[in-house]
């Protein structure tokens, strides 16, 4: 189903497990803030609508989407986070660096999920335009952050459940 025919904002809190003792890392690429500052508004708004504290979420910023991938290392090295959430926007140029840095975060955050214990959540828009990237980080297709503070959520509670299994 594509996202337009999807709003990434819907969700229901009473068929997700509660928030409140899992500790969340999010780290925040800084190119194209006004979109990625939006996307991280959508992921913390949900999850402390689902019970996460405040002291239990930890960002990181940095430059741009192609350090997710380093940030999110760095934060799963060094903090005791149960789920690592990246947020970036990548928006189509006039050349090919659009497509190198895509698929680098992809495949660098696909590493992370299988070479770590902690699951990495991929908040990456990659569009073609800026009004695309609009609408998907709270606009009329609603909001990809909030869909990525979901996902934490039942990623972080699938980890505790299959500890020690
Ligand atoms: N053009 C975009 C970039 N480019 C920068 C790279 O992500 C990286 O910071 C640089 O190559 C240095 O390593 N980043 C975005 O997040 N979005 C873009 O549209
Ligand atoms: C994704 C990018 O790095 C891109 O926005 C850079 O623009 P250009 O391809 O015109 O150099």
């Amino acid at each position: 189903m594509a996202t337009a025919n999807k709003n990434l904002s819907q969700y229901d809190k009473t068929k997700l497990p509660n928030a409140k003792d899992f500790r969340f890392g999010i780290v925040v690429s800084e190119w194209n803030d006004h979109i990625t500052e939006g996307l991280y508004k959508g992921t913390l708004d949900a999850l402390l609508d689902c019970g996460a504290s405040q002291e239990n979420i930890i960002r990181w910023n940095v430059p741009g989407s192609f350090e997710l991938v380093y940030g999110a290392q760095r934060m799963i090295v060094t903090q005791e986070v149960d789920v690592v959430i990246t947020i970036g926007c990548v928006i189509k140029g006039e050349t090919m660096h659009f497509e190198f840095v895509c698929e680098g975060v992809t495949q660098g955050i696909k590493d992370l999920n299988v070479q770590t214990d902690v699951p990495v959540i991929f908040c990456l828009l990659t569009d073609n335009n800026e009004q695309q990237s609009i609408d998907r980080s709270g606009g009329i297709h609603g909001n990809k952050g909030t869909e990525a503070a979901i996902a934490a959520i039942k990623m972080a509670d699938l980890r505790r459940n299959s500890e020690n299994k």
